[in-house]
């Protein structure tokens, strides 16, 4: 039986970031997971590229265009979006965590959401390297997952 498997870099994989600055307190340590991991597995600086948006909100429109240059095995998307007092929060999630989806389907490459939701910034913090771990190690590691196994399925 073939099992497809993704986790180890045996070519060059050219990564896209793209992170949001609001919160830049909590999407800084985040980016910061992002790359150590892909370090940790063999990526070079070299193949990583880092976008900076205003808000998580603005995510989606850079993603696609990193996306679609061709530059890119796969885009990491890193944000923080905290609750506030009003139903903003709702309207930047959604439309968020839908325009990565939609961008990662339509381009045909991995484009990861390490887009934190939390309901206050304790929660942001945990996921951020602190008890929770770090959202953007995780997010990295499965982008290079995704391009492996992609590689592998498409061989
Ligand atoms: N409240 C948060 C935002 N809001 C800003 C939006 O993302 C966007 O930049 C603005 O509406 C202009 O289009 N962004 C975050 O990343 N995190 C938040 O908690
Ligand atoms: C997620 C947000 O947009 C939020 O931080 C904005 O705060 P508020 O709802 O108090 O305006």
């Amino acid at each position: 039986m073939k099992v497809f498997e993704g986790t180890l870099v045996s070519e060059k994989i050219r990564i896209g970031i793209v992170a949001a600055r609001f919160n830049e307190f909590i999407t800084s340590k985040l980016l910061g997971g992002a790359v150590d991991c892909l370090k940790r597995h063999g990526i070079s600086e070299e193949d990583m590229e880092v976008a900076w948006v205003p808000g998580a909100f603005e995510i989606p429109l850079i993603a696609s265009k990193m996306a679609g240059s061709g530059k890119y095995d796969a885009v990491i998307c890193l944000g923080a979006v905290i609750r506030g007092s009003t139903t903003h929060y709702d309207y930047v999630c959604s439309e968020v965590s839908k325009g990565i989806a939609q961008v990662s389907l339509s381009s045909g490459i991995p484009v990861m959401f390490g887009v934190l939701t939390t309901e206050n910034i304790e929660q942001a913090i945990e996921r951020a390297g602190t008890k929770a771990g770090n959202k953007g190690f995780d997010c990295a590691a499965g982008a290079i997952e995704m391009v492996n196994l992609i590689r592998g399925i498409q061989a």
